[in-house]
């Protein structure tokens, strides 16, 4: 049973090692606090090595920690559930199955039969753009076209919360700015909760409802801000005079801690 009032996600004073215990460990994130509300659409950005995946994992119930509370839906996470799905920057498909195939996968994993589960697959594929690609390989496709089947597959079992880790980093950046627009158009259409990992500033202040900006040695929140745009947003939202602004704040913090870690360095 999940508690319907508690928030997507609550971390609390989050601390992770890696290495052995006993031998020498690197402290990889200390005491990290963050919410994703119901339905919200949160950021997270920071240098390279801040933590950001490490963190992705333990929502995911993927990776333990040390010290701390990961609560999903006000549960303790221990270990991957249905209610969570998670979107990857490598597409992760399975390259001898059909596009049909890779979205129905999980529900096909959960018994569902052929029937149900296609039909399924055929109304995501027909949101992401891909209804007449059902029965194409993954290698037939671009990469932009990958990606969203990736996203059909995650939508595919019904998550409640998404996880996507740079899920278009390695997509070209015009295909990558419509990406990003229909993503929110799918999101919108549902009470998902996202926590997206990005490099690109733009593409957090966009997307969310909160970007969360981590520094690094050991990873930590160092700020969150809330991205006070209206919805739903558009082309002309990346005109809008409050986007540069906050795309801009955003860069100053992040050159800050890389032109600190230069010096450090
Ligand atoms: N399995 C592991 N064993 C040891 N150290 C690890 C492991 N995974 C990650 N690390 C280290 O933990 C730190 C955080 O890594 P993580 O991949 O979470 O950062 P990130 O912010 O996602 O980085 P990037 O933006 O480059 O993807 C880094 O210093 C990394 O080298």
């Amino acid at each position: 049973m999940t508690d319907l009032q508690a928030p997507a996600i609550s971390i609390s004073n989050l601390t992770k090692y890696y290495g052995p215990a006993g031998g020498q460990r690197m402290k990889a994130l200390e005491n990290v606090n963050l919410t994703v509300g119901r339905g919200e659409f949160v950021s997270i950005i920071g240098p390279s090595g801040c933590g950001k995946t490490t963190m992705l994992k333990m929502v995911g119930g993927i990776l333990g920690w040390d010290e701390g509370t990961v609560e999903v839906l006000g549960k303790g996470v221990t270990g991957p559930g249905p209610e969570r799905a998670t979107v990857f920057q490598s597409f992760a498909l399975l390259p001898w199955m059909t596009v049909i195939d890779n979205v129905s996968f999980g529900l096909k994993v959960r018994g569902m039969a052929k029937q149900e589960r296609y039909a399924i697959a055929r109304t995501l594929l027909t949101s992401v753009g891909l209804a007449d690609f059902e029965n194409s390989y993954p290698r037939q496709l671009s990469g932009g076209m990958q990606q969203r089947v990736g996203l059909a597959r995650a939508l595919a079992v019904s998550p409640q919360l998404l996880l996507m880790d740079e899920p278009f980093s390695a997509i070209d950046a015009q295909t990558r700015l419509i990406l990003q627009t229909d993503l929110l158009d799918i999101w919108s259409k549902t009470d998902l909760s996202v926590l997206f990992i990005t490099h690109a500033m733009d593409e957090a202040v966009f997307l969310s409802d909160k970007v969360v900006i981590m520094g690094a040695r050991p990873g930590h929140v160092t700020d969150v801000i809330d991205v006070d745009l209206p919805r739903p947003r558009n082309e002309e939202t990346r005109r809008d005079p409050r986007f540069v602004e906050l795309t801009g704040f955003v860069w100053d913090r992040l050159r800050g801690m890389i032109q600190e870690d230069g010096q450090a360095a």
